[in-house]
């Protein structure tokens, strides 16, 4: 539906130029959304996707099993957006302190995400609200360390902002202007906790994080912080016992489309075709996730009953594999801390997974060598190619 503009522009001056700042109306849309008819069943199919992947994580014999991978797999798909090149091994060797070659602040900026998502996750299971506080909080982990660090971490922005174009005066858009920020983001804070809209929680997600992007209240990190409001506000609704959905992946995919109904949303009130798009990605991605978990069960099981045929050295052997499997780069130090197994009853499991083709060696060292589990690797990192 088109409703016209979904704001006022405040036109101020600035560096001799006329600027008009976009101040967002307070949500929900008005007149209110259309939600019925096809809307209603695209609904109905991300809601029921989102049931699958959760119930997924129910069958797990270990509920986290799946969480350390997708949220790092997660943590490169949303920095890539925003123009990190690092991949998800040089993360997952940057946290075992063995990161030759990789760019660092890159991989800094990645291993933040990781931080920011966490902390939030924390925060809510310890039931702090989900608030503008804890979005401060979130953005702070998220830009403390590496590029970002002098960009006010944990603080709404005191500056006039802009998107695309060289200045204010040519960009494409320009947000509120900074003494309404704060204005801006209480009313959201308000419409993300209002019982009384009658939204469903996916719907709420959806307009918070189109209106989040046009307050845009920090100076860097909107997008990841953004996106970050979507995985929170779906874990505090119930949507999903685990912060397993992640849309960045379609964002990037989509990019372009993704950034014009941002646009339309905001010149034409068209709410409906930003909810569209996010519903359609939200089951697909869902869809996705439920599909990998499937995948990665398989192999596990696969992997697991060759071990199964190592005879003696079997029961050493899958307690090393488990370690790989929660985690599937290892250096022998780290899988000794954390199987509690000797150093060459490790070192000889470790042979043993490789005589099957399970495990790789991936430095080609002959110290401080690094062992991947590379079927597992290979599935998380589809789709994380720079596009
Ligand atoms: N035309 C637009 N209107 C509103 N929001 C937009 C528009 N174009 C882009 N955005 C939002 O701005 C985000 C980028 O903002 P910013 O650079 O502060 O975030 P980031 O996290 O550093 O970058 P990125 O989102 O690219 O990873 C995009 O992800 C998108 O959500």
């Amino acid at each position: 539906m088109k409703r016209g503009a979904t704001g006022e522009y405040e036109i101020t001056a600035m560096g001799g130029e006329a600027v008009r700042a976009f101040v967002p109306a307070p949500l929900p849309p008005d007149p209110p959304l259309e939600l019925l008819g096809e809307r209603q069943r695209l609904l109905e199919r991300a809601l029921l996707a989102c049931g699958r992947l959760d119930g997924v994580t129910a069958l797990l014999p270990d509920p986290d099993l799946f969480l350390y991978a997708y949220v790092r797999r997660e943590a490169v798909l949303s920095s890539q957006i925003e123009g990190t090149q690092s991949s998800l091994s040089d993360l997952l060797l940057f946290e075992l302190d063995e990161a030759p070659g990789v760019p660092l602040d890159d991989v800094v900026e990645v291993s933040n995400y990781v931080a920011a998502l966490e902390h939030g996750m924390a925060r809510l299971r310890e039931d702090f609200p989900l608030s503008n506080r804890l979005l401060r909080e979130v953005h702070e982990k998220l830009l403390v360390r590496g590029r970002g660090a002098d960009k006010q971490p944990g603080e709404f922005r005191r500056s006039q902002n802009w998107i695309g174009g060289t200045r204010p005066g040519n960009a494409q858009f320009v947000p509120p202007p900074p003494q309404l920020v704060e204005d801006c983001m209480a009313s959201l804070e308000r419409a993300i906790h209002a019982a009384d809209d009658g939204l469903p929680a996916l719907v709420k997600a959806a307009l918070a994080h189109a209106q989040f992007e046009t307050i845009h209240p920090f100076l860097d990190g909107n997008g990841r912080v953004g996106r970050l409001l979507i995985s929170l506000m779906l874990f505090d609704a119930g949507v999903l016992g685990q912060p397993l959905l992640y849309l960045s992946y379609y964002f990037k995919q989509h990019r372009a489309e993704y950034y014009r109904l941002l646009d339309t949303v905001r010149a034409e009130g068209d709410w409906e075709s930003w909810l569209d798009f996010f519903l359609e990605g939200v089951a697909s991605t869902a869809g996705a996730a439920v599909d990998t978990a499937h995948r990665l069960l398989a192999l596990f099981r696969d992997d697991a009953a060759r071990v199964q045929t190592l005879g003696r050295a079997a029961a050493n052997a899958l307690r090393v594999f488990d370690a790989l499997r929660d985690r599937p780069l290892a250096t022998l130090n780290d899988l000794t801390e954390r199987t509690g197994a000797s150093y060459p009853t490790v070192s000889r499991a470790v042979d043993a997974l490789e005589n099957l083709g399970i495990v790789r060696e991936i430095t080609g060292r002959k110290r401080e060598r690094v062992f991947a589990y590379a079927r597992y690797l290979a599935i998380l990192n589809e789709g994380t190619e720079p596009l």
